[in-house]
């Protein structure tokens, strides 16, 4: 690992709020579209969530053939997506709109098709409206299953936003939207 990510001194853990799931509970998806968790978006991963202790979030993804990047192995792009979705859920205990200003990501170890993944993701601290969260994934289920030794590992800087921050692309939900003359209205 090359990282040069550094936690700051004067991170603030939050206190998870009494509305929160309990550890062991499901986290509900944050946005029904959405590629990561949405069950509304056919395309998508369908992650799934359970809350955790101390500001932690597990995440869970089952590694389709459809992911593939290299021969029989996911791709890095999908597993980056994968990082980015549990650690923004993570945030979830902040009960505010975040978006994800910087994520990388170490792949430690090739990932093959029918894998499960299991993230271990935790939401460090928060400096102003910085959000700190970091991930390791786990194969818990399937072709090389080890839930012992991290395959890939993340760390993730999120924003808190106010919900105006999505009002520019709302238009945009199920495509571009366009005029009755079919020319595009943006
Ligand atoms: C159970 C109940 C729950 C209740 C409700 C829960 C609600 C749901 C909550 C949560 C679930 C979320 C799950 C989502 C998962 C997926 C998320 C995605 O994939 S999001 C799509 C990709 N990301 C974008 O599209 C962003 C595009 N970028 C931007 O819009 C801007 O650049 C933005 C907002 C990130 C920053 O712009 P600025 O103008 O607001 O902020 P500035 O003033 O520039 O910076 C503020 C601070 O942040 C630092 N900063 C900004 N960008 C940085 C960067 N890239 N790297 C390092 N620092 C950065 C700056 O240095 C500054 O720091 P200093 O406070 O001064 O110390």
């Amino acid at each position: 690992m090359s990282s040069t990510w550094t936690l700051p001194d004067d991170l603030v853990k939050p206190e998870v709020p009494d509305f929160f799931p309990a550890p062991g509970d499901p986290l509900p998806q944050h946005w029904s579209k959405c590629f990561g968790c949405g069950d509304d978006q056919p395309a998508g991963m369908a992650m799934s969530f359970t809350a955790g202790e101390n500001c932690s979030v597990t995440g869970r993804l089952e590694v389709a053939k459809r992911y593939q990047g290299g021969p029989g192995v996911i791709h890095g792009g999908i597993l980056s997506s994968a990082f980015d979705e549990v650690q923004g859920t993570a945030c979830m205990i902040l009960a505010v709109p975040v978006v994800t200003a910087h994520l990388e990501v170490d792949f430690a170890r090739p990932i093959p098709l029918g894998a499960v993944l299991e993230f271990r993701a935790r939401l460090e601290g928060t400096v102003r409206r910085k959000v700190y969260t970091s991930s390791e994934a786990y194969i818990v289920e399937g072709p090389g299953a080890d839930p012992n030794t991290p395959v890939a590992t993340s760390r993730g800087l999120f924003l808190t936003v106010s919900s105006e921050h999505f009002a520019p692309t709302a238009a945009f939900v199920d495509g571009v939207p366009t005029s009755p003359f079919e020319t595009s209205a943006v």
